[in-house]
């Protein structure tokens, strides 16, 4: 059996990849009696002719995002912008926590250094160190000058990868640089995308060897704990994974022997971090 990876999921419409041209998929009865299909979706079956293929099995998902409806995602770019829009460092908490919740890599980039002065650079210093002591991978990029682009999208090689993060941070034009197609013709860009289609159809698109990304909506708000039961929080903060403190169940909040509200206090783990983490158990009540 061929195997192909879902690219294009629209209505009825299933677009599988394989080895360079996309196949419309039929999916056979019994496969839809088991699972829906969804971007991201490794299917097996045979090619029937030029045009299509037909999807014998679908293979186990490593995770299944909802928003949007991606599945087997790597790697989540959570774009954020030191200024226009200002850095929300509440909400990147969240994504951080969501993503390693879901198994997706998260990959912090700030995007729009461009627009950044010398004292503006020096605190943006400060935060990628921050969470890189953190335990997460931070670039930093502008789409306008393409500064910082080539690095970002050689790490992303053989990965599915979404973008996520609030509205104006810069995902189209991203998504648009990593793919080298001009922004100016809307080719690939969602909002033509929308324009065209009254549906919500998804799309991954191929770059590179062998990567793809989808095309995401942005949001202006997230919260980590719909996602979860409350006392999975502290598991998604991967500074605080380095501390055992007295009670293997402790909460970081109130307990005696707590290393890792030790650790704020000497300073190994950001006040900000904490507080932000305080601030998601609080809202999760
Ligand atoms: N100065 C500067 N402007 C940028 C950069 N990247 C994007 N922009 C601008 O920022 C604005 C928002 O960019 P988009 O790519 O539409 O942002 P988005 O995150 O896709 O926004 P939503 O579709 O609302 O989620 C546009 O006016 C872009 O031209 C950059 O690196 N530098
Ligand atoms: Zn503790």
């Amino acid at each position: 059996m061929k195997k192909g990876l879902v690219v294009d999921r629209e209505a009825k419409y299933i677009g599988v990849y394989i080895d360079g041209k996309v196949y419309t998929g039929i999916p056979r009865k019994k496969v839809l009696k088991k699972t829906k299909i969804y971007a991201g979706d490794y299917v097996l079956g045979k090619i029937i002719d030029n045009e299509n293929f037909a999807i014998e099995q679908i293979e186990n998902r490593k995770n299944l995002l909802i928003r949007p409806k991606v599945a087997n995602v790597d790697k989540a770019l959570i774009l954020q912008t030191l200024k226009m829009p200002p850095f929300d460092d509440f909400l990147l908490d969240n994504l951080l926590v969501i993503y390693d919740y879901f198994q997706v890599e998260p990959v912090i980039v700030f995007n729009k250094i461009d627009l950044l002065n010398e004292e503006e650079n020096k605190e943006l210093t400060d935060i990628e160190n921050l969470y890189k002591n953190a335990g997460y991978q931070v670039y930093k990029v502008s789409t306008k000058t393409g500064e910082g682009i080539d690095k970002l999208k050689k790490s992303l090689e053989g990965d599915i990868i979404i973008t996520a993060g609030p509205s104006g941070t810069g995902k189209s034009s991203l998504v648009s640089k990593i793919l080298n197609i001009d922004l100016e013709t809307g080719d690939v860009s969602k909002k033509t995308e929308r324009g065209r289609h009254t549906t919500t159809g998804i799309k991954l698109f191929k770059f590179g060897e062998n990567s793809f990304i989808a095309d995401t909506p942005g949001f202006s708000s997230v919260d980590a704990s719909l996602f979860m039961d409350k006392k999975e929080i502290k598991n998604h903060f991967r500074e605080f994974l380095r501390y055992s403190c007295k009670f293997s169940d402790c909460t970081h909040t109130k307990e005696p022997g707590c290393k890792v509200k030790e650790a704020v206090e000497k300073g190994e783990i950001s006040p900000k971090r904490y507080e932000n983490y305080l601030k998601i158990l609080e809202k999760a009540k």
